[in-house]
């Protein structure tokens, strides 16, 4: 048996990432909320022959229902960006979006699995992170902030220049966070490695600190991306549930966590972020979560210079969610 809540069922991601977990047969029950036209989602995915029961949660009173005892909860909740706007500025209305999502989900499914679309990343983690907190059922190994679209795009990015690339197996490993400078490719780290000029290495570096905003602007003002964005959603759940269904070993993913997470790996990430509590890492997953934060391994003089300037707008937004919850 294992329950997964959509938040924000009925949007661009929304609709997308539930098809897709729909399709994931270690689902047992897919529960699709949203403040609009639930039902009607959950009505067309139910028909779809996979063993995932679909149920439908309309509006506030329906929050606990969709909630109870999850398994794993994906939010994608709240508004997008419009060309010209930053990530930070969606804080104003979907920071009290996932304050309240997670207040939901600390009373209802203290123990599910959290994993947070929702933008801005750096910020919305924090606030659930201190919700948890709040209610005393914090346990950072199980709340993610979801970063696997950033390194979807670097693979394909990276086959974009070099033909002999194939982007489903190649990892580039990104760090920090996710928005704009906070975005820290290590394309010296590429695996299989790739050779790239420093030209190469400059240009990609920035297409993958804003390819969010190719999508924006090609959008140009009906959102940001979603099919994309549901797809990375649904490998990242994937990763998640088959580590902890099936036992799965060895699966790594990026994702923005709690370096707390891991207190044998954590802290020497933390000493290399000056002290930052959450930090996008290569992280190992196992049956209650995060097992192991892998090292950031060694860097260029370009990624060390990076990692200084998203260190420091990471340090802002962090605290930016903490804030939050602090100041009800
Ligand atoms: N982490 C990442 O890599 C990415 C994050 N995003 C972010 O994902 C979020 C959603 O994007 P889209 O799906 O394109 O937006 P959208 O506007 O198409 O859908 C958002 C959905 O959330 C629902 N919603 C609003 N308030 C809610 C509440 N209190 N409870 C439940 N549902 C609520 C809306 O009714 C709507 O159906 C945005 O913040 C966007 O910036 C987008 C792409 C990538
Ligand atoms: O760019 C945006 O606003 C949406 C997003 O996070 C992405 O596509 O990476």
């Amino acid at each position: 048996m294992f329950k997964v809540t959509v938040c924000g069922a009925a949007g661009g991601i929304g609709q997308p990432l539930s098809l897709l977990l729909k399709l994931n047969t270690d689902i047992t029950h897919l529960a699709l909320y949203d403040i609009v036209n639930a039902p009607g989602v959950a009505a067309d995915l139910s028909h779809i022959n996979t063993p995932a029961k679909v149920t439908a949660h309309l509006k506030d009173a329906e929050l606990p229902n969709a909630l109870a005892d999850a398994d794993l909860v994906i939010i994608p909740a709240g508004v997008p960006r419009k060309p010209g706007m930053t990530r930070d500025d969606l804080f104003k209305i979907n920071a009290g979006i996932i304050r309240g999502l997670a207040q939901a989900a600390a009373v209802n499914c203290p123990k599910a699995f959290m994993l947070i679309i929702s933008n801005p990343v750096n910020s919305t983690v924090p606030i659930v992170a201190e919700v948890f907190k709040a209610h005393g059922v914090y346990d950072p190994r199980r709340i993610f902030g979801v970063t696997t679209l950033d390194v979807v795009r670097a693979s394909r990015f990276v086959a974009d220049i070099k033909s002999s690339v194939d982007p489903i197996s190649t990892r580039v490993p990104i760090v920090g966070g996710h928005s704009g400078p906070t975005i820290v490719p290590l394309l010296s780290q590429i695996q299989p490695p790739v050779e790239l000029t420093t030209e190469e290495i400059k240009a990609l570096t920035q297409r993958i600190q804003y390819g969010g905003d190719e999508v924006v602007k090609a959008k140009d003002g009906a959102g940001s991306a979603t099919l994309s964005m549901a797809q990375a959603g649904a490998r990242f759940a994937q990763a998640v549930i088959s580590a902890s269904v099936r036992g799965t070993t060895g699966i790594v993913e990026p994702s923005f966590v709690a370096l707390t997470a891991d207190p044998k790996n954590g802290p020497a990430v933390q000493g290399q972020v000056d002290g930052l509590a959450h930090f996008a890492v290569p992280v190992e997953l196992g049956k209650n979560g995060v097992e192991k934060i892998h090292p950031i391994g060694p860097l260029s003089d370009y990624e060390k210079e990076l990692l200084s300037v998203a260190v420091k707008d990471l340090k802002s937004n962090i605290q930016k969610g903490v804030d939050f919850v602090a100041n009800l």
